[in-house]
Parts: C-alpha cells; sequence; structure tokens
C-alpha cells in the first residue's frame, strides 16, 4: 500500500504560507504535518495558535501537529479546535502518559505519541492499545533539515513486531530526514506515515518530489 505523506510545513517560505498550503492542497500530500516547538522541550521556537489558523485557513487536508511542548495537556483542547485532526505528544514530555492518551481520546482525535531517537519502543508496550499512532523521531526534534539516523529501521521493525503481537492497528510515522533513498527502506520495515520537511520544500518541484515519495 502506499504510505502516507505528510510534508512539514517547518521547511515552507511563511512569507507564502497560503501560497505553500495551496501547493500542498493539490499535491498527493495526504496530511499536513505541523511542528509546534516551545523552546523549553527542544532548543527551538516555531509558531503558534495564530501561524496554525492562517494554515488552517487554507489547508484541504487533514493537520498531523507534533507537539514538541512540556505539559501538552495545557493545549491540547486549543489544537483540537485549530483543526488538528492527529495530534501526537512527546512521551518523554509526559511523565503520565496514559493521562495524556486518554485526553486525546476524548477530544476525539487520532492519538499520538512522538519518540525521541534515544527512546526505546518498548517503552509503549503497555500503551500501545490506546495509540494510534507513533511518531518515531529519526533525528533528534527541534530543527529541520537535519541528517537521518541510520537505527531507526531497527525501531520501526520492533515496533511493528510488537502491534503485530498485540494484534493492534498503528501507524508508525517516521519524522526527520526522510527522502527518497530512505523512503522505501523505511516502509518496508514497516512504517506507514512519511513526514518530509526540507526534502519536499527544497526540492525543485515539490509537487513531483511528493509524488515520488508516494511511489
Ligand atoms: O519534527 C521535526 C523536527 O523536530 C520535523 O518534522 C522534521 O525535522 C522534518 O523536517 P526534515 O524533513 O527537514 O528533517
Ligand atoms: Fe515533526
Amino acid at each position: 500500500m502506499a504510505p502516507i505523506i505528510a510534508p512539514s510545513i517547518l521547511a515552507a517560505d511563511f512569507a507564502n504560507i497560503q501560497k505553500e498550503v495551496e501547493m500542498l492542497n493539490e499535491s498527493s500530500a495526504d496530511w499536513i504535518h505541523i511542528d509546534i516547538m516551545d523552546g523549553m522541550f527542544v532548543p527551538n521556537i516555531s509558531f503558534g495558535m495564530p501561524v496554525l489558523a492562517a494554515i488552517q485557513k487554507h489547508a484541504k487536508k487533514p493537520l498531523d501537529v507534533h507537539l514538541m511542548i512540556e505539559q501538552p495537556e495545557r493545549y491540547v483542547e486549543t489544537f483540537k479546535k485549530l483543526g488538528a485532526d492527529t495530534i501526537s505528544v512527546h512521551y518523554e514530555a509526559c511523565p503520565h502518559l496514559h493521562r495524556n492518551l486518554q485526553q486525546l481520546r476524548d477530544l476525539d482525535c487520532r492519538v499520538g505519541v512522538a519518540l525521541n531517537p534515544h527512546t526505546s519502543v518498548e517503552l509503549l508496550a503497555d500503551t500501545l492499545q490506546d495509540i494510534d499512532l507513533v511518531c518515531m523521531m529519526s533525528v533528534n526534534p527541534g530543527f529541520g533539515g537535519q541528517k537521518f539516523i541510520e537505527q531507526t529501521y531497527q525501531k520501526v521493525r520492533k515496533l511493528r513486531a510488537m502491534a503485530e503481537a498485540q494484534n493492534t492497528p498503528l501507524h508508525i510515522e517516521i519524522d526527520g530526514g526522510v527522502n527518497s533513498e530512505n523512503a522505501p527502506k523505511l516502509i518496508e520495515a514497516g512504517a506507514d506515515v512519511l513526514v518530509a520537511g526540507s526534502f519536499v520544500f527544497r526540492a525543485e518541484d515539490p509537487i513531483a518530489t511528493i509524488a515520488g515519495l508516494k511511489g
């Protein structure tokens, strides 16, 4: 099956955000990936609610919101109201993860958990049934344009095996440094959602690049 492609708007031209979103609307992208950074959980600040509202105003594709923020429970309701279809909170930012998952489930959005590169997938063994999507970071979160971490393949294989053993449907999303070289290997390993920021927005033809990732 063709993967779900979620271009990351972080790499877009923010001075032309309407044009960039319209390009994604026209493309074969499935979702739009939205990176929210708070300058605390990660050493960078991206953008917040007014920018998301501007994106949402023009977007015709579901919004996949990746929260790189501390205490995400403070804001998930707001993100849902701003049109989030999927919300991922970071495992490392949630000492009471089960409570966060319940909150997302009650909001009726796709329930996501993001994992830093050093965080073992085994830590999700007892919550996998409550999770719809794992956003597996294949770079250290905080910045676009970084190099893909090769150990990601083995994490994907392990997580896919865990989901199969528990007989639970799970989206495995790869976030960071995705390109046309690693995309087929990631899908082969068991991923089904690919986020791509710089590879799409720095391409001469982003629409063709998205189509290429979709295979
Ligand atoms: O979550 C992220 C960074 O923290 C971004 O989604 C990710 O880096 C995508 O950008 P690129 O494809 O350029 O690596
Ligand atoms: Fe992201």
